[in-house]
């Protein structure tokens, strides 16, 4: 059984198939600048090769997926897909597990929409894209919610009146579930863990989040009702004083939608330094930008301070700190000035482990025999939603 696994963002289209229960992918690719002239894209194969992928007009995500879709089949020796997985990101109070889709379950995602709109749309419309070019075919949504459907009232609850939660499911919910499961799991096989422990996820890339871990379970997390709340991100500004929106209408004359697109795509890494992308940052820093090193400090700080915070839930030291995503997995500085704001919880790091260790090669890097271990542990979000596919359609 061959498992297409499709991350529909708002411009581009991830993809990865699975052959068997093999987490390298027999193939993956993106399509990006969707909704443009310039849209195109990249399969990559097991190996080394890879094809360009030409997308029609109007180079939408339909038109995407039929591109990738026609390159997969058109490429021998790969296995005919036979379920889809979809990365679906808010699955409100509805959805606690993986799910078959059907018309009830696509139309709860698009309702659960104003939550989540840079996401939830774009994972909708994937849904109905792969509907169209392969029909008949069993398609699972895989939430970023669902792992973090396990924390308590007193964690998700805001401290505002009763019925915004009781009449508009007003709470805290999370993100990157995923992907915060799926390295815990690794962390605890990696270090021997006993049942009953605690772990803290670090999950940094795009948008970034960090989980607390109980005995495998998320006991809180950073992000919120929307994935806005906690962390510094690329163009998200995480947390800021709820009186803000007001604050800067009324200075401003800004409308709501211009205040909520300012925090969600001009602000983090790009609204300090005018860059989003952590690689492009450091090479600013090392030219000597200051605009690019304060961004970092806020980053860094703000993710030391959030994780010592994430404590509270776990009720005390953790036995490790994991670091994934394309910047928790790639960046040894990032790793470096985070830990060395965290020695309250006995954090240290062995410098050439740090340097060593990456995308490519998951460890340990922290002193050996120190307590608490810093890890780095690749995530791998598609493989982990093509195996929730498999499980979900073993019990249809
Ligand atoms: N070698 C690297 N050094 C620093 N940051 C990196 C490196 N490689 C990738 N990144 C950063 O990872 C981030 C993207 O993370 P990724 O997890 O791939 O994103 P997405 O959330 O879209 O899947 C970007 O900020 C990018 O600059
Ligand atoms: C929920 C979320 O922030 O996802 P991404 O990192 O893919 O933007
Ligand atoms: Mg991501």
């Amino acid at each position: 059984m061959a498992v297409l696994v499709i991350n529909c963002g708002s411009s581009s289209v991830k993809f990865a198939l699975f052959a068997a229960d093999d987490p390298q992918p027999a193939a993956h690719g993106i399509v990006e600048r969707l909704n443009s002239p310039d849209a195109r894209g990249k399969m990559h194969l097991a190996g080394d090769g890879y094809v360009d992928l030409a997308v029609d007009a109007p180079g939408d995500h339909t038109a995407a997926l039929r591109s990738a879709i026609d390159a997969l089949r058109a490429q021998p020796g790969l296995e005919p897909v036979t379920a889809i997985g979809h990365r679906t990101v808010h699955g409100g109070q509805r959805f606690s597990k993986p799910v078959l889709i059907d018309a009830d379950v696509l139309a709860s995602i698009r309702l659960l929409a104003p939550l989540a709109p840079s996401h939830n749309i774009p994972n909708a419309l994937g849904i109905e894209a792969a509907s169209a070019v392969f029909p008949g075919i069993p398609q699972v949504a895989v939430f970023d919610t669902a792992f973090h459907q396990s924390i308590a009232p007193k964690v998700y609850r805001y401290a505002i009146p009763d019925e915004l939660y009781r009449e508009h499911d007003v709470r805290r919910y999370g993100f990157h579930g995923t992907s915060h499961a799926y390295v815990a799991a690794k962390a605890a096989h990696a270090l021997g863990l006993p049942e009953k422990h605690r772990l803290l996820t670090a999950h940094l890339g795009n948008g970034c989040s960090a989980t607390a871990v109980l005995d495998g379970k998320s006991v809180d997390t950073t992000m919120g009702l929307t994935p806005l709340e906690g962390l510094v991100m690329g163009t998200r500004s995480g947390n800021v004083d709820p009186n803000l929106h007001a604050f800067l209408h009324r200075q401003t004359g800004m409308s709501l939608q211009e205040i909520t697109d300012l925090l969600n795509q001009k602000s983090g890494l790009t609204g300090l330094a005018g860059i989003s992308d952590m690689r492009q940052l450091a090479e600013a820093e090392a030219a000597g930008d200051p605009a690019a090193r304060l961004a970092i400090d806020v980053f860094t700080f703000r993710l030391a301070r959030e994780l010592c915070g994430l404590c509270a839930a776990l009720g005390g030291p953790p036995d490790a700190l994991v670091f994934t995503g394309g910047i928790g997995e790639n960046s040894a500085m990032i790793r470096r000035e985070t830990v060395a704001q965290l020695g309250v919880l006995g954090l240290k790091l062995d410098q050439a482990a740090n340097l060593e260790h990456g995308r490519t090669t998951a460890g340990r890097i922290s002193p050996h025999g120190t307590k608490p271990a810093v890890l780095v542990i690749p995530t791998n979000e598609e493989f982990a939603i093509a195996t929730a596919t498999r499980e979900v359609l073993a019990q249809a």
